[in-house]
C-alpha cells in the first residue's frame, strides 16, 4: 500500500481515454467555528471502462469527494476535469446540462419522483434532454429489464420495495449512457442475488460502452470487485493494490 496523495496508477484493461481528472483537489468546509479541510490536495485519474472504488471510515470525505465529482458542490480549490471539460468553467445552467450528458447519479438522496412510475422515472433523463416519450420510454424499459425490474415499470415509487427503488434509480443513472457513473453504496438495500445482477450489469457497461464508475461504498466485497479501490484517510487518496 502506498501512501500519497496521488493515487494514479491505471487499471491494466482500462482504455487510454481519461473520463475523470481530479487535480489537487480541497474541500474546507467554513461554515462552524473551525475551518475543517476534509480533502487537502487530491488527486485522481479514472480512465473510461474503469470501475474504482471509493472506501474510508465514516466521515472521512467520501460523500464530499463523490459530490464534487458530480459537480453538487465546488472545491476549495483545485480542478476537476470530465471529458475534458474543466467543471469551474461551467455555470449553474451549463453544469446541469453536463450533467445530465455525461454523469449518472445513484445516490441515497436522489429520490425518485413519487408520482410517476418506475418507468416514466428512468425516463426521465432523456425526457429532460429533449427526446421523445416514446424513445425515452422504450429505452428505459430496456434499462429497467436489465435490473430485473420491467414486471415492476407501471408501479410508482410507493408501491415498490427498497431494493426495488435502487433499481429504478440505478436503471435511470445508466438510460443516458452516461460517460462517468456516481454511486453511493449502490447495492445497500439489495439481497446478494440482485446486488450480484447489477455487478454484471455494471461489469457489461464498463466493457461495452466504456462507462467509468466511481462507488462509494462500505461494502468490502462491492470494492474488491472493482479495478481500483482507493481508501481516503486524512483528506489524502490512499491507493491500495488491486483488492
Ligand atoms: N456542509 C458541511 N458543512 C460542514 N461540515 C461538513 C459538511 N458536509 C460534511 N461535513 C463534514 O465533513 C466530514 C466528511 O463528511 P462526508 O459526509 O464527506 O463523510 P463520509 O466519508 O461520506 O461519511 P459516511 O461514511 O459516514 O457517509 C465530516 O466530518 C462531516 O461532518
Amino acid at each position: 500500500m502506498t501512501t500519497t496523495k496521488t493515487a494514479q496508477a491505471a487499471a491494466p484493461n482500462a482504455a487510454n481515454r481519461v473520463m475523470l481528472e481530479c487535480c489537487d483537489v480541497t474541500r474546507i468546509y467554513s461554515e462552524g467555528p473551525e475551518d475543517l479541510t476534509v480533502l487537502d490536495g487530491l488527486s485522481l485519474s479514472v480512465h473510461a471502462g474503469e470501475r474504482v472504488a471509493i472506501v474510508g471510515s465514516s466521515g472521512s470525505g467520501k460523500t464530499t469527494l463523490l459530490n464534487l465529482l458530480g459537480g453538487l458542490d465546488r472545491p476549495s480549490r483545485g480542478q476537476i476535469i470530465i471529458a475534458g471539460e474543466p467543471l469551474s468553467g461551467l455555470g449553474e445552467a451549463a453544469l446541469g446540462r453536463f450533467r445530465n450528458c455525461y454523469i449518472g447519479f445513484v445516490y441515497q438522496f436522489h429520490h425518485l419522483l413519487a408520482e410517476f412510475t418506475a418507468l416514466e422515472n428512468a425516463a426521465l433523463p432523456l425526457i429532460i434532454r429533449g427526446q421523445r416519450k416514446r424513445d425515452a420510454e422504450k429505452r428505459a424499459r430496456a434499462l429497467l429489464e436489465r435490473v430485473g425490474m420491467a414486471e415492476r415499470a407501471d408501479h410508482k415509487p410507493g408501491e415498490l420495495s427498497g431494493g426495488e427503488r435502487q433499481r429504478v434509480a440505478i436503471a435511470r443513472a445508466l438510460v443516458t449512457d452516461p460517460g462517468l457513473v456516481l454511486m453511493d453504496e449502490p447495492t445497500g438495500n439489495l439481497d446478494q442475488t440482485t446486488a450480484s445482477t447489477i455487478l454484471a450489469l455494471m461489469d457489461e457497461l464498463a466493457r461495452e460502452s466504456a462507462c467509468a464508475f466511481v462507488i462509494v461504498t462500505h461494502d468490502t466485497a462491492l470494492a474488491a470487485h472493482q479495478d481500483r479501490v482507493l481508501r481516503l484517510d486524512s483528506g489524502f487518496l490512499v491507493a491500495d493494490a488491486k483488492a
